[in-house]
């Protein structure tokens, strides 16, 4: 017999409390009940992870609410959502995020204290999803954050590999990918969503037919199909209700196993489909901008795409009779031209199955999508050859071509007679192989173009869409990145942000223009003391971290120079290594120099078909080994590679840091965004005038920043001049020695074969200008070494950094593509209570 209607309610609202309840108590009891009826543990044989995971989910239980109820409300026809659509995603570690955005992080930490555990303990218990190479997933995932804290409606749509980017190990110097087996021990953060399964087609040809109504249709006969499930993250806003959705999708058979198959001891057959389908989101491509023209990477790309669009247009159909205004209701971002293949699938969507005539699908693709360029790198633009891409889509292939026939014909219009121009702007490089261009698809396809910093989205337009640029002007913009304050300041420097909050309240965490009013205690001396009091205590912490791990005794009382970021001959950390060995020679040569000692830390993972990238590893690893136990150096310098990194040592790196290097060659850093974190961090930066850092410069003033080396014109007029880089090693005493240094053999024991290559390819082409560069980046050190002596005017530079750095807030960059190119609004969520409550 049912209790009355009262007592149910009452033991629902108690129920309800237990699950969504802030006391002490209550959390407690939550954290004991999920260990015992999820984990189904209980203390005493309980470990951290089985707390982290308890913990975990009573956190999740206390989103829900925003979760569901952000939903419900962008289910409304009137609603505009921005679907961030994105091979890549590094959200990082959500636990202490998560705690932060939902303001209960002293409750939990209290709350987790008296059941005898350590919050912080619990947090590095959490495996992070290494869904992503470097800044392109990285800003991905702060931009998500962004337009959840701005309550602006948005699915991040992307593919949720098994295996994400490798753990990095070092072992003797070398570079070791470990598997990352990042759901071994299960995803409390995510929800799968079986209902959400679309079909994918493969391969197989298409048939021209004709429908009942005698039009000219068109069908797609696949030779495979894989099943696509969602599987849920709920990304939060910082201190607001809503909560966004992080949709990730999974390859699945349609038919898992095949009886017939097995019946007949076929035992691998019975399983093929089910191990080629989820094959296809097994594992992450380790590459950051170089391609790889692998078919299974296209597949990836397409999968997750044609689910997005699939799910999207479910959406729009749940709440709209037809998808007229689609364009409306969805702006989908190509984060590159990993997605472009988008702007087909639409097409194919939108004529083929749901039968709009092709101008009025082109209407609506153009409308819903836009393209941002993230790189100028030849060897990173995708292009596909017609063998791999007509095989695998053979539809969208078609849909290509013609696409291309209308464009061309345009493209006659203003050029009659021009084929230089119709070859350039073409969808099809038709010279020799045939390739398919994703970045002219998705500039073609798309209403908006940018490129992420000032410098390159004129580089964009002045190089590789140079056609396109003058074809369509007002399709061509910039946004410059933007970091996420919250995890990169709140969350990896609490103490930095307390002093802030003690000095200016809290506004600048959700309008970091705020930190300008720091300025105003820049002459503070009390202040400044305080702020130097933070920045060692957290060097100590990394300094007993680097002792933890890897055995080396590091001092926060030197200048803490840190260069973190994917190994790449362009971000030139072999220019770096020729610095640190020309100090070392110098002390070699006068041990009694007037030196400010330095710890030099690196971290950064290499593809690992990327030879020169781990080639540099070694080196750096090599010259560690020499200089950290030379006894002439006397402590005064000592050289660090922290290995792998990712989202979560980040978060202790970048708060460490006195000096950031951004010392890429002009023109090939797209924009840098650990650039922005080191200086937000109070960081001083060296850099070049490249990507964002020349932005960075401008708001914090050249006097606050340490900047040399050519910029792009004079790189470009060297090259056009001829560039010998034989003349600088030749005319520059220190760099020849440095140079020598290496080829010696004296970082190898002896074996001067192992730097060759990298010695060889400075010594006869230095693609990347170091040998250029070198001697105007020692004199900057040399100024660098000199202003670190006056530390209360290094700590009024530092300060100034991070007062004028309130540009680079995500916030920022997603309200411009807000305004400018998704031309969508907040929606604030109102909280319905599904059951009682009291949150
Ligand atoms: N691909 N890609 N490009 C990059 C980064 N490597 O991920 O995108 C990042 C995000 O836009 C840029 O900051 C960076 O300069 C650029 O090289």
């Amino acid at each position: 017999m049912n209790p009355p209607i009262n007592e149910m309610m009452q033991s629902q609202i108690q129920i309800e409390d237990d699950r969504t309840g802030l006391s002490i108590e209550t959390l407690r009891r939550a954290m004991a009940d999920n260990l015992f009826y999820i984990l189904g543990k209980y203390p005493a044989i309980a470990n951290n992870k089985d707390y982290y995971m308890a913990l975990a989910y009573t956190v999740r239980d206390r989103l829900l609410h925003r979760w569901l109820n952000t939903y419900e409300a962008y289910m409304k026809p009137e609603v505009k959502i921005v679907c961030y659509l994105s091979a890549e995603f590094l959200v990082g570690p959500h636990l202490a995020n998560n705690l932060i955005n939902l303001g209960i992080y002293d409750q939990i930490r209290q709350a987790v204290q008296e059941s005898g555990l350590n919050l912080q303990e619990l947090i590095n218990t959490e495996e992070e999803p290494g869904l992503g190479n470097g800044g392109l997933g990285r800003l991905a995932a702060c931009y998500m954050e962004s337009l959840a804290t701005l309550e602006v409606p948005a699915i991040g749509y992307g593919i949720r590999y098994e295996f994400g980017i490798f753990d990095q190990e070092i072992r003797e110097g070398w570079q070791v990918e470990i598997t990352d087996k990042w759901l071994q021990d299960g995803n409390p953060w995510e929800i799968i969503r079986p209902e959400s399964e679309v079909y994918i087609n493969f391969g197989g040809r298409t048939e021209p037919y004709q429908d009942d109504q005698g039009n000219y249709r068109v069908r797609w006969i696949p030779e495979y199909v894989v099943k696509g499930i969602a599987y849920d993250t709920p990304i939060l806003g910082y201190k607001v209700n809503t909560a966004n959705t992080l949709r990730l999708w999974k390859g699945e058979a349609c038919e898992s196993f095949n009886f017939q198959r097995f019946n007949v001891g076929d035992y691998y057959g019975a399983v093929d489909t089910k191990v080629y389908s989820e094959n296809l989101t097994k594992v992450l491509y380790p590459n950051d901008e170089p391609v790889q023209g692998k078919e299974l990477r296209l597949q990836q790309q397409y999968f997750f795409v044609s689910c997005a669009l699939q799910d999207m247009i479910r959406i729009h159909l749940t709440e709209s009779e037809n998808l007229d205004n689609f364009g409306d209701k969805f702006a989908a971002q190509l984060n590159d031209t990993h997605p472009s293949i988008g702007v087909a699938e639409l097409m194919r969507l939108l004529i083929d199955v749901h039968h709009y005539s092709w101008d009025q699908a082109w209407d609506i693709t153009q409308k819903t999508f836009a393209y941002t360029n993230h790189t100028l790198l030849p060897e990173a633009l995708e292009k596909w050859p017609l063998s791999i891409f007509g095989r695998l889509l053979p539809r969208h292939l078609e849909i290509i071509y013609e696409i291309n026939r209308r464009f061309l014909d345009q493209v006659r219009m203003k050029y009659p007679g021009n084929n230089e121009k119709l070859s350039c702007l073409s969808l099809i490089d038709d010279r020799g192989e045939k390739y398919i261009r994703m970045a002219n698809l998705a500039t073609v396809g798309s209403h908006k173009v940018n490129g992420v910093a000032a410098l390159h989205s004129e580089l964009v337009k002045k190089t590789i869409l140079r056609d396109f640029y003058e074809f369509w002007p007002e399709k061509f913009t910039n946004v410059t990145n933007g970091v996420t304050p919250r995890r990169w300041m709140v969350v990896s420097n609490p103490r930095l942000s307390e002093l802030i909050t003690s000095r200016i309240g809290d506004n600048w965490i959700k309008n970091l223009d705020e930190l300008r009013r720091l300025e105003q205690f820049v002459d503070d001396g009390h202040f400044r003391y305080q702020w130097r009091e933070v920045k060692w205590g957290v060097k100590q912490d990394l300094a007993n971290y680097i002792e933890d791990k890897l055995g080396i005794k590091v001092s926060p009382d030197t200048l803490f120079d840190v260069q973190v970021k994917r190994i790449h001959e362009y971000k030139r950390q072999h220019l770096n290594v020729l610095q640190i060995i020309t100090l070392y020679n110098r002390i070699k040569h006068n041990p009694n120099l007037d030196f400010t000692p330095r710890t030099c830390i690196f971290g950064g993972k290499a593809a690992p078909g990327y030879y020169m990238a781990k080639l540099i590893i070694k080196l750096i690893n090599s010259v560690a080994e020499v200089v950290n136990k030379d006894p002439d150096v006397r402590d005064r310098l000592k050289v660090v590679f922290l290995p792998d990194y990712n989202v979560t040592l980040g978060q202790r790196v970048y708060p460490a840091a006195d000096l950031s290097e951004q010392i890429s060659t002009a023109g090939k850093e797209a924009s840098g965004t650990g650039n922005m974190k080191f200086s937000l961090n109070g960081a001083l930066t060296i850099g070049t005038y490249d990507g964002a850092n020349i932005e960075i410069r401008q708001e914090v003033g050249e006097e606050n920043f340490f900047l040399f080396g050519l910029k792009t014109e004079d790189i470009d007029q060297l090259r056009a001049k001829g560039y010998n880089p034989w003349d600088y090693y030749y005319n520059n005493p220190e760099l020849k020695s440095t140079l020598d240094l290496i080829s010696s053999g004296f970082f190898s024991h002896g074996d001067c074969e192992l730097f060759r290559p990298l010695v060889d390819s400075l010594l006869h082409s230095d693609p990347f200008f170091l040998f250029a560069d070198y001697q105007s980046y020692l004199e900057c050190q040399d100024r660098v070494s000199q202003a670190y002596k006056d530390q209360e005017y290094w700590t009024k530079m530092s300060i100034l950094n991070v007062a004028r750095m309130g540009k680079f807030s995500s916030d920022r960059s997603i309200k411009e593509y807000c305004e400018n190119i998704w031309y969508a609004k907040p929606v604030p969520i109102e909280m319905k209570d599904y059951v009682q409550a009291d949150a």
